[in-house]
């Protein structure tokens, strides 16, 4: 295993961000930390890296006990979302630092120097912005110019803190590809920070859930999508609406019955009818979301219940049904699929 931390905990004044964390980081693995805002991924990556100090537990790399060690004797590359490149630099000259700032014993010369930044710049397909100043590029190549910076050293371990964060959705999606791409050239083992969950599902081959500065489940995309283990990597992962569950069948209120048993519904988890059928329940259109190849209904949720409630459904673009309901209709829905947690 490539990196294994163990009983991590992290304390700033009362508050814990770090709440006890042990894992294995698999060798060559591309794996998301993801999680809500605060949830302590980044105090993670920060401890991993050593630029932040546990109060107690370990961190190894590749079997080495590396606790003790200096960020500088990590072998760790970097990427952070706010670009830290130098400006008064060219995007060669940033690519060429971390050799040049090596000590002279293991500095390369100025042909090897010269030799690599080219390789790394073909690599992130930037060589023609050599000479360009940080100023002069855009937000997804002044990214790709620091994970060229950051792999210049040859690093064990590459930790990306919301790499493209700060960018547009159409840059970002650009970045996610071509990162997953060139982790499968180089096969690095690279930890990513975000908190957004498509770019998890999408990029990573393994994705780490965290919460309160727990993990609360890790695995492929796969598991955590499809078989989520905790209410809150449920509900984390994905839309889903909140039904009860007694004797006579589902219903969008608990009624005050204690024996009624919560269950959750992903939007597209219901059969949808404009007749009511048996054990649907009934709610009224309110809006029509078109989301590319589904439509999102939002739909207030209908007798019996305490308050109201937003249903969302979701149908397919071409469902012939989407041609009978409009808003304020009433539509009938029956959940296919339910989830329970334990309590
Ligand atoms: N230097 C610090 N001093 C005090 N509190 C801190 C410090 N660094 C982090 N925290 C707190 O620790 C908690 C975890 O922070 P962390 O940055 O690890 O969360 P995160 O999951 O990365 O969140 P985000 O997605 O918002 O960046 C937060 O509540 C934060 O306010």
């Amino acid at each position: 295993m490539s990196i294994q931390v163990t009983g991590l905990y992290k304390h700033f004044g009362n508050f814990t961000a770090l709440d006890n964390v042990s894992i294995e980081f698999p060798t060559g693995g591309l794996v998301a930390l993801l999680g809500p805002s605060g949830c302590g991924k980044t105090s993670l990556l920060r401890v991993i890296a050593g630029l932040e100090r546990p109060d107690s537990g370990s961190v190894h790399i590749h079997g080495k006990d590396v606790s003790g060690l200096d960020i500088r004797d990590r072998q760790i590359g970097f990427v952070f979302q706010h670009y830290a490149l130098f400006r008064h630099m060219t995007v060669f000259e940033n690519v060429a630092f971390g050799l040049r700032a090596k000590p002279r014993s293991q500095r390369p010369n100025d042909t090897a120097i010269r030799a690599k930044v080219n390789q790394l710049l073909a690599l992130v397909q930037l060589e023609w912005l050599a000479d360009r100043y940080p100023a002069q590029l855009s937000g997804g190549q002044r990214q790709r110019v620091a994970l060229a910076r950051a792999l210049a050293v040859e690093p064990q371990v590459l930790l990306l803190d919301e790499p493209f964060g700060a960018l547009d959705a159409k840059v970002r999606k650009e970045l996610r590809r071509w990162l997953r791409q060139l982790h499968d050239e180089l096969h690095i083992t690279s930890l990513f920070v975000t908190h957004d969950q498509e770019e998890a599902l999408e990029v990573a081959d393994h994705i780490v859930i965290m919460n309160k500065g727990r993990i609360e489940q890790h695995g492929t995309p796969e598991q955590i999508y499809h078989a989520p283990q905790t209410e809150f990597v449920y509900q984390f992962i994905g839309s889903s609406n909140v039904l009860y569950h007694n004797d006579h069948g589902y219903s969008f209120a608990a009624d005050g019955q204690d024996e009624a048993l919560k269950s959750y519904c992903r939007p597209y988890d219901f059969q949808v009818s404009a007749e009511q059928q048996h054990g649907s329940l009934p709610a009224k259109v309110m809006r029509k979301l078109p989301l590319g190849n589904t439509i999102r209904i939002e739909a207030e949720a209908l007798l019996p219940m305490a308050e109201s409630a937003i249903i969302d459904v979701d149908l397919a673009h071409n469902d012939p049904l989407l041609a009978q309901i409009h808003q304020q209709d009433v539509i009938w829905l029956a959940p296919r699929r339910t989830v329970q947690f334990s309590r």
